[in-house]
């Protein structure tokens, strides 16, 4: 059986007399490269932030390798690599002093693959982290959160601010390692074709809610748009927009041909009609 490296459990967060967050469960199994995939506000970054223990839910719960986010082991925290969507950041450090700082920290740090991985993104390793531009602010914090190696991965809009060669770059460097380990990884971003290739799974979230999560060839292959009049079990309906509905095929075989095929870039404007 396939361990699970990252568990939520009914997570409920509440602002304002709002759910952030209503009732999120999944379990992610080790390997798997999960995409999460949402409109401004869905819910992305307080979701990593629960699953991460910088956030206590409402209710619910949530678990890092069997360890609880709200008290994670050092053993598990040495594993993890987080990287906030705004990089809290020593300003008054150089990059490299920031990186040796932080280093110091852990017993996992590998000082070559800190700096290639620094070199291989253009980061300027003399230059003070408060003179970067944003941009390069988060090439540090990947690098920060990269250079442990860990086997945990939580990333929120890891590539929001880098240019589009400089995120395929990074997006290499995340998921090609030099040792070929077993990475399980949450990506949070609002861009599909920066997780095309790279995710195995995507979760899509809307108002807090989870609304799929599914491997990413299922996504393209099984879930089809019913045509209006159509009549689909109720269990095959995965989500029902205005004017139509999206159906899993393996639970409704018999419209697999009648309906019509999306790519991921439609399921998500479905999914947010
Ligand atoms: N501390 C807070 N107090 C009140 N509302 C909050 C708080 N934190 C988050 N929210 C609200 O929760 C919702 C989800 O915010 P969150 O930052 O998790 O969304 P997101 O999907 O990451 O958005 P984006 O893509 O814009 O970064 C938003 O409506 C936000 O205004």
């Amino acid at each position: 059986m396939t361990e699970t490296v990252i568990h939520a459990d009914q997570l409920t967060l509440r602002r304002d007399h709002t759910d952030v967050l209503h009732n999120i469960s999944f379990d992610i199994p080790a390997g798997a490269v999960v995409g999460l995939v949402g409109r401004n506000g869905a819910g992305k970054s307080t979701l990593l932030q629960c699953l991460a223990g910088l956030v206590a839910p409402d209710g619910g719960a949530s678990a890092l390798l069997g360890c609880p986010s709200l008290d994670l082991s050092d053993s598990v925290r040495e594993r993890l690599g987080y990287v906030a969507q705004t990089p809290d950041l020593f300003e008054w450090m150089t990059v490299l002093e920031h990186l040796q700082t932080i280093g110091r920290a852990y017993p996992r740090w590998n000082e070559d693959r800190c700096l290639t991985l620094a070199l291989r993104l253009d980061l300027p390793l003399s230059t003070r982290v408060r003179d970067l531009s944003g941009g390069d602010q988060q090439k540090l914090s990947v690098v920060l959160a990269l250079a442990h190696d860990p086997d945990v991965m939580l990333f929120d809009e890891p590539v929001a601010s880098l240019d589009p060669l400089t995120r395929r770059e990074f997006m290499r460097a995340i998921f090609t390692g030099e040792q070929e380990r077993e990475r399980t990884v949450i990506i949070s971003s609002h861009i599909l074709s920066d997780l095309e290739r790279v995710v195995s799974h995507v979760a899509f979230i809307r108002e807090g809610r989870l609304q799929l999560l599914d491997s990413w060839d299922a996504m393209l292959e099984h879930y089809r748009l019913a045509p209006p009049a159509c009549e689909a079990p109720a269990g095959a309906v995965v989500w029902r927009g205005r004017a139509s509905a999206l159906i899993d095929t393996r639970r409704a075989p018999a419209l697999a041909d009648a309906s019509r095929a999306l790519t991921l870039d439609e399921l998500f404007v479905e999914l947010n009609a």
